[in-house]
């Protein structure tokens, strides 16, 4: 186990910074997850952390030791890729124990470890079988239990996930976040999608155009994020840009809102969850006349948008009375001043 440190470490590509000033420390045991959009330079920075990419600027150190330059076989780390990246022509266990014979291991070992980490994925007992006869959520296990069996220091999985369908991801969600905490491994895990990220991390880093915006629990970030880019990229978010007036805000042109904010900010974030509806006008405060321009119905909960004040609405509905309203429907909207936060712009 060991941690990860990143001191002001930045990539250029020609012109472009593909990482800017970075700052992060992995914890060890932590599972840390770099979340962004495509190209925002999470890849990169894994590749920094592996040694399969030298920064321009800044150091990485794992543990105490200072990896910057060093080279990737000498780093100690697994990584697992989203296409598998299996030897095709050997069989399960040839391709677990492939590392383990390159380090010269000694054959009872070798066997030992590949048990031990097949059984780990629940594949004991596929020794023998062909990669080709395997689903691409097997393949997956199997890649993970290769890269367990070197027992590394740290492990970086790039969008693992990413070629399985969606009822296998959420399967594998629960099963590689269990694995991860029995071997109490540090895990560095990249993805786009935010759900993996919030339901499997410790710690999350958004990125944005190079840029890391907030390093924090998924609990905070969706709580309190940094900034517009964060609280658009987390959850569902209404975000309106807001006037301020000497009595308060206002957005979309004149539309008073009483926001029990703790900050200030150029923009109001409003959660579609916290909005209620209702036929009748409920109360004076944060209350407003629109019309339901779209209903989805998810099971949970019924997600509509509404037209109030010359805004569009998100708006998620979790209490089944509620969940009767239809497009052309006109209803009120009432939000607490509580549920108001006040965000920054990026
Ligand atoms: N070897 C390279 N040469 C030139 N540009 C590169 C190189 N590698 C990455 N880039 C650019 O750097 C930026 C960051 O790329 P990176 O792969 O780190 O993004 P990412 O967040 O991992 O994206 P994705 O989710 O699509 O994999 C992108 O604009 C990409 O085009």
């Amino acid at each position: 186990m060991s941690s990860v440190r990143m001191n002001g470490v930045s990539k250029q590509f020609g012109d472009y910074k593909a990482v800017d000033r970075l700052e992060l420390k992995v914890g060890e045991g932590e599972f840390f997850t770099f979340l962004g959009p495509s190209g925002c330079g999470k890849t990169t920075t894994l590749r920094m952390i592996s040694g399969f990419a030298y920064p321009d600027e800044g150091t990485v150190y794992i543990g105490d030791e200072n990896v910057t330059y060093t080279a990737p076989e000498k780093r100690d780390i697994g990584m697992v890729f989203q296409n598998y990246a299996l030897f095709p022509h050997m069989n399960v266990f040839e391709n677990v124990a492939y590392g383990l014979k390159m380090k010269k291991f000694k054959k009872a070992e070798i066997k030992d470890r590949v048990e031990k980490y097949l059984h780990m994925v629940e594949l004991g007992g596929y020794e023998s079988r062909k990669i080709s006869e395997l689903s691409g959520g097997q393949q997956q296990r199997i890649a993970l239990a290769r890269s367990l069996a070197m027992e590394p220091r740290i492990l970086l999985l790039d969008e693992p996930l990413s070629n399985l369908d969606a009822k296998l991801r959420e399967t594998m969600r629960v099963e590689l976040k269990k694995i991860q905490k029995d071997l109490g491994i540090t895990t560095i895990y990249v993805t786009h999608d935010q759900t993996e990220a919030l339901t499997m991390s410790d710690k999350i880093a958004v990125f944005n155009k190079g840029v890391c915006q907030q390093i924090s629990t998924p609990e905070t970030l969706y709580d309190q994020p940094a900034n517009e880019f964060v609280a658009s990229f987390i959850g569902e978010a209404n975000l309106f840009p807001v006037k301020k007036e000497p009595e308060g805000i206002s957005v979309g042109g004149s539309t008073f809102l009483k926001t029990g904010a703790k900050r200030s900010g150029d923009f109001a974030l409003i959660r579609p969850a916290s909005i209620s509806l209702s036929k009748l006008k409920l109360q004076d405060l944060n209350c407003f006349p629109g019309t339901i321009t779209d209903k989805q119905f998810y099971g949970t909960h019924t997600a509509y948008t509404a037209a109030a004040e010359g805004l569009n609405w998100k708006i998620n509905s979790f209490h089944q009375t509620e969940g009767h309203y239809q497009p052309g429907d006109s209803i009120f909207i009432s939000i607490h001043p509580d549920d108001i936060d006040l965000v920054p712009g990026v």
